[in-house]
């Protein structure tokens, strides 16, 4: 939009909220439509960037069946709509269509290791085949696609129940209650900021590579190193709950981004602490606004009907 670029958010609000976006509501260039993408749309666009899905194991597990649809006939409609309006389409893809890996670090010529039946199916099957739908519009139709393979990606603006590990951890600790680790804790993540994210997307939409590209920060971390450094980084003296390991949770994860870095240009800049300090300081504004902010419906007054005046 800064770039004088006319921005249509496209939200069923599932997970997202309208909070995210109010900024820029009655902004020339920005529109706000609260549609699904399991539903056809038409309108005109030159790109389009198709992020629809919920991407946190609760919120993707809550209903599967929903993550399904919006994964296969969400994708279907927006590369539908591609092909129509001739507009190229990024696909948010993710890190999980490498399952369990058994390469490390992932590269993008990975074919990856899913179960193709447990809880996690939902979203990586589904994103998947959402890749599959991708290169079959594109050799068929000629449409023009972009695969963005996303890594664990945390930021301001997540919601408080998102559910994955850096707001859980985040609130626990603010909250002074124990952070919950799944399993022994030896599995590990690489997390990347999200301004680094916005600015791989846009590189990548505005590039000639079509094929799947990973966007993530290599730096990697065991679920423990991770608590233990937001426990310092928030300063809470809280413990360390250790509940039973999350079924097909992957052991080891880290993207290989020599690819991005090559073709793109692109690499992530924000430290882990800088971003996980402005994700804290997001969260302890999110609290305080949520004290300041319960709703508390008021009794209604009884309702007294007028009765109409008469003139004689
Ligand atoms: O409270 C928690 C939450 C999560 N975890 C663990 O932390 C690790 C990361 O879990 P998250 O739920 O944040 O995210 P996952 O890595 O499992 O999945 C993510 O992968 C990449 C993206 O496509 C998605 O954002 C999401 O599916 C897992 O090992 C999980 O078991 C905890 O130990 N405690």
């Amino acid at each position: 939009m800064m770039d004088g670029h006319e921005v249509t958010v496209v939200d069923n609000f599932f997970t997202g909220r309208k909070r995210n976006v109010e900024h820029w509501i009655g902004h020339e260039n920005f529109e706000l439509i609260n549609h699904d993408v399991v539903e056809p749309l038409y309108i005109e666009v030159d790109q389009i960037y198709h992020l629809a899905s919920p991407a946190s194991p609760p919120n993707y597990m809550y209903n599967p069946i929903k993550t399904l649809k919006t994964n296969t006939i969400g994708t279907l409609n927006m590369l539908g709509l591609a092909k129509r309006v001739g507009a190229r389409l990024l696909l948010a893809s993710t890190s999980e269509v490498y399952g369990d890996p058994e390469v490390h670090p992932q590269n993008e010529d990975y074919w990856g290791h899913v179960n193709p039946i447990g809880p996690r199916a939902c979203y990586d099957e589904g994103k998947r085949v959402a890749e599959t739908m991708c290169y079959a519009y594109m050799k068929q139709e000629g449409v023009e696609v972009r695969v963005a393979r996303i890594f664990n990606t945390f930021g301001p603006r997540m919601h408080m129940n998102d559910g994955r590990v850096v707001s859980n951890f985040i609130l626990q600790a603010l909250q002074g209650e124990p952070l919950t680790v799944y399993g022994s804790g030896s599995q590990t993540r690489a997390f990347q900021y999200v301004s680094d994210l916005v600015n791989g997307l846009v590189a990548l939409m505005n590039s000639n590579v079509s094929s799947p590209v990973n966007l993530g920060n290599p730096e990697e971390h065991t679920i423990l190193e991770f608590a233990r450094l937001i426990k310092h980084l928030v300063g809470s003296g809280g413990e360390i709950n250790f509940l039973s390991e999350a079924q097909d949770d992957p052991q080891r994860r880290k993207p290989d981004i020599r690819k991005a870095k090559l073709l793109l240009g692109w690499e992530p800049v924000v430290p882990l602490e800088e971003g996980l300090n402005k994700t804290i300081h997001y969260f302890r504004k999110e609290l305080e606004y949520q004290a300041n902010n319960q709703y508390i419906p008021k009794p209604k007054p009884a309702r007294i009907k007028k009765s109409r005046m008469r003139h004689s």
